[in-house]
């Protein structure tokens, strides 16, 4: 509670405004108790209250109960906007960490995704919520001890106590309900990311495969079938609690319909006054009614939200290994003499797949010299875009050293490697396509600083092969590179690589020194491979290069070509000397140029 507070007070004036308006409406409940005996006594006829005074009370009856009808809006108010300043503090607290870091083993960890998603708020009982159920909860148990001293000077403490045993009963078992509930919804989180993936594929990243192949009512049949499953067990539980929850209710109303009726029979016996048994029944109704379990269940679910929240730094830490202690931020050559980049005896595998899985790069020496056009071949899953995330310093090897320049990047800290993945223009398989302009996503946000930013970003469009396309879009560079938004296009597959080579290119003109280009022309058609091939020294010119293709025709241009085998470079040399060697890049090639020129007999 302390932290909760503590987190709402970090974030502005918001809090002491929500427990102010709690506080103001528990003390209108309490006035609202007190003058409706006061009034109902002062009754012309009734009792012996002068009708002046009956007339005041009646109005400061009705100014109260103005005010307690006035009161939700305004705590409304105050709560949405407290909300919404804690929402996004939240969402900054929660992405924080998880963009952050220069690693990436932390989103690929079990952990760090439960551990997101209970920070979120599983079934929608986030931070915000509990907040918002602080002010209720306040609220509510003000009310009860304002209400409870009413009845307890009007009529009876014993009743008093009674019906505060009785409350206390009740919210202990609905909390201790809504508990279990929240208990099983954590145990889903994989089920809930499961459905939710689900949910949102047929209308997202495989729209089209769903339609084409028909898989519309299948995916909708797996999507219920997943969320059943996963939820069946939760309206189980539901369905056992109905007796105890109707038992319980029914206690707390038979011990509330008791009071009211010794209230009503001392009234009529005439050992109470109207305007007493009238404050002690509206006493005792305020109270009975101030049973709030679903609020103090969603306080301590905000709690855990936050708890969450706060400890996600440390297990994104903890995921992506030891905190980068080094103090080197320098990526510049210590000696000339050293590659830009050296693999030196490197053992990996990905931080989640297990104890018992293989190494995938085994003791792997690799260099990349400055100035160097380097290609990497191998067969699928040899680790060749694993080596370029090593390489990038988005995960650790698990023995041996990456050294940039003579630095070990163990001993570079996070400026360091940032620094360093600056130094790099990539283009990988799964690259960005950015529902925004094409200007946008070839530049990001890189304009400032750089000198004359339309002519660099003509030149990368230029070479990239997209100047014309862009001559044909309605809005030029500046259309949306969506068609689902307004005056927005879809691009080709080949298109889109080519606008991701313009954002490489573009980033080399400023300041990137290092092109990785994994599988560039995968998407492209024959000429645009052609192209390719033909401008690759134009391409890479002035840059050290890393390109990855499965494509020979592509690679075989490229200063050294190595063969990535059984983790290790098996090969290296250019495509001539390779050839000659005879080894498994000559019988690669050959397999590939001989299918080449079947197609082009059949053709
Ligand atoms: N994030 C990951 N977590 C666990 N395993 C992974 C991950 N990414 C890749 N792998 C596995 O690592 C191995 C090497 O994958 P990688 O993508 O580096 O191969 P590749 O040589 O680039 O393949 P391709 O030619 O098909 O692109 C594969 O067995 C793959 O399944």
């Amino acid at each position: 509670m302390i932290a909760l507070i503590r987190f709402t007070a970090s974030q502005g004036k918001g809090i002491i405004l929500l427990l102010a308006s709690s506080l103001f409406s528990a003390v209108l409940a309490v006035a609202l108790t007190f003058l409706i005996g006061q009034v109902v006594g002062a009754v012309p006829g009734v009792g012996s209250a002068s009708l002046s005074t009956f007339a005041w009370l009646s109005a400061a009856l009705v100014a109260v109960f103005a005010l307690t009808s006035v009161q939700p809006v305004l705590q409304d108010l105050v709560t949405l906007r407290t909300i919404y300043d804690l929402e996004q503090a939240t969402h900054a607290r929660i992405v924080g960490p998880l963009l952050d870091s220069t690693h990436i083993s932390h989103l690929e960890s079990r952990e760090v995704q439960d551990r997101v998603s209970r920070a979120q708020g599983i079934g929608s009982f986030g931070v915000s919520t509990g907040i918002e159920s602080m002010g209720g909860l306040v609220n509510a148990r003000l009310t009860a001890v304002g209400s409870a001293a009413v009845l307890a000077v009007s009529f009876s403490w014993v009743a008093a106590v009674i019906l505060l045993a009785s409350n206390f009963l009740l919210e202990w078992y609905s909390a201790r309900l809504l508990r279990a509930e929240s208990d099983q919804l954590d145990d889903l989180t994989e089920e809930q990311r499961r459905y939710a993936y689900l949910f949102d594929l047929p209308m997202g990243a495989a729209a089209k495969e769903v339609r084409v192949f028909g898989l519309s009512s299948w995916f909708v049949d797996r999507y219920l079938r997943v969320w059943t499953d996963a939820m069946t067990p939760l309206w189980e539980e539901r369905r056992k609690a109905v007796f105890p929850t109707l038992l319980i209710y029914g206690i707390h109303l038979a011990v509330m319909a008791g009071i009211a009726v010794v209230i009503g029979r001392q009234a009529a016996s005439g050992e109470l006054s109207l305007t007493v048994a009238t404050t002690a029944l509206v006493a005792m109704l305020s109270l009975g009614m101030s049973v709030d379990g679903h609020s103090a269940s969603r306080l301590r679910r905000g709690l855990e939200a936050l708890d969450a929240v706060e400890s996600l730094p440390g297990l994104v830490a903890k995921a992506n290994g030891p905190r980068l202690m080094g103090t080197a931020t320098r990526t510049e050559p210590a000696d000339e003499s050293e590659p830009l980049v050296r693999f030196d005896g490197v053992w990996f595998k990905y931080p989640e797949s297990g104890a018992s899985a293989d190494y995938i790069l085994r003791d792997l020496d690799l260099s990349l010299h400055s100035g160097e056009a380097l290609a990497l071949v191998g067969v699928n899953g040899a680790g060749k875009s694993t080596l370029v995330k090593l390489m990038a310093g988005m995960y650790r090897p698990i023995k041996g050293r990456i050294l940039i320049q003579g630095v070990d990047l163990s001993e570079l800290g996070e400026p360091g490697i940032h620094a360093w993945q600056d130094r790099i223009a990539p283009i990988p398989q799964d690259f960005i396509r950015l529902p925004f302009s094409m200007t946008e996503n070839i530049v990001f946000n890189s304009r400032a600083g750089v000198h004359d930013p339309d002519q660099q970003l003509r030149e990368a469009t230029k070479l990239a092969g997209i100047a014309k396309l862009i001559g044909t879009l309605p809005h030029g560079a500046e259309t949306v590179l969506a068609k689902t938004l307004e005056g927005g296009v879809d691009l080709s597959g080949g298109e889109w690589q080519r606008v991701a080579l313009a954002r490489a290119l573009y980033s080399l003109r400023n300041g990137a020194s290092v092109l990785v280009l994994d599988e560039p022309a995968a998407a492209l058609d024959v000429r645009g491979e052609a192209d390719m091939v033909d401008r690759y020294l134009e391409l890479t010119a002035g840059a050290t290069s890393m390109i990855i293709s499965h494509r020979f025709s592509v690679v075989r241009g490229a200063d050294r070509i190595c063969v990535l085998e059984d983790g290790r470079i098996a090969e290296a040399g250019t495509h001539e000397e390779l050839l000659k060697s005879e080894g498994r890049y000559a019988t690669m090639f050959r397999r590939q140029a001989e299918r080449y020129a079947q197609g082009a007999e059949h053709a």
